[in-house]
C-alpha cells in the first residue's frame, strides 16, 4: 500500500489533509491517508500519484517519504504495509471516490490530529508524521 500525508506546504507545513473512508464496512468512518495499493509493474511513487488521481482529483508532487520501522514502511493489519509520502497540490481536492469528508488538520494541534477515530494503524503513522512536520517548520 502507499498513501499520502498531503500538506499545504512541503517546507512549512501548517495543515494535512485527512480523508474519511467509505467502505468496507469495517473502515467506514474512519479517517486514513489517501492512497492504495500498488498495481503489479508500477513503483509506489507512480502508484501514489495515479490514486490521488483517482479518489482526490488531483496531481501531486511527492516529497520526502515518511521513513517506517519496516522496509517497506508502516504495518497495517495482518501482513499489509504502506509507504507514506509527503506530497503538495496545487489543485482542490474533492472526495472523488473511497471518501465522504475530506478535513484539513491544524498540524500545530496535535491532540486534534490524533483524537480523529483513524484507521487503528495508522496512528503511530500520524504520530511520527506530526513529530517530522513540525521538525520541517522549525528548521524554517
Ligand atoms: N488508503 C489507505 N489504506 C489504508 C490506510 N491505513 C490502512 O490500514 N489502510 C488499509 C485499508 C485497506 O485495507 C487497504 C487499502 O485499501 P484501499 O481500498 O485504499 O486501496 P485499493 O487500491 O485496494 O482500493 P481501490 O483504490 O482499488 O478501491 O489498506 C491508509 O491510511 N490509507
Amino acid at each position: 500500500m502507499v498513501g499520502a500525508a498531503l500538506v499545504d506546504d512541503a517546507a512549512s507545513p501548517r495543515r494535512l489533509l485527512a480523508a474519511r473512508r467509505t467502505a468496507p464496512p469495517a473502515l467506514a468512518g474512519r479517517w486514513e491517508f489517501p492512497g492504495g495499493k500498488v498495481e503489479p509493474g508500477e513503483t509506489g511513487d507512480v502508484a501514489l500519484v495515479r490514486e490521488l488521481d483517482e479518489e482526490l482529483g488531483i496531481d501531486v508532487v511527492l516529497h520526502e517519504e515518511l521513513p517506517g520501522p519496516l522496509e517497506d514502511g508502516w504495518p497495517l493489519t495482518g501482513t499489509a504495509t504502506m509507504r507514506v509520502w509527503i506530497a503538495t497540490t496545487d489543485d482542490v481536492p474533492r472526495a472523488l471516490q473511497d471518501h465522504d469528508e475530506l478535513r484539513w488538520v491544524d498540524v500545530d494541534d496535535p491532540a486534534a490530529v490524533t483524537a480523529l477515530p483513524w484507521i487503528p494503524a495508522d496512528l503511530p503513522i500520524v504520530e511520527a508524521l506530526l513529530r517530522r512536520l513540525t521538525a520541517l517548520r522549525v528548521a524554517q
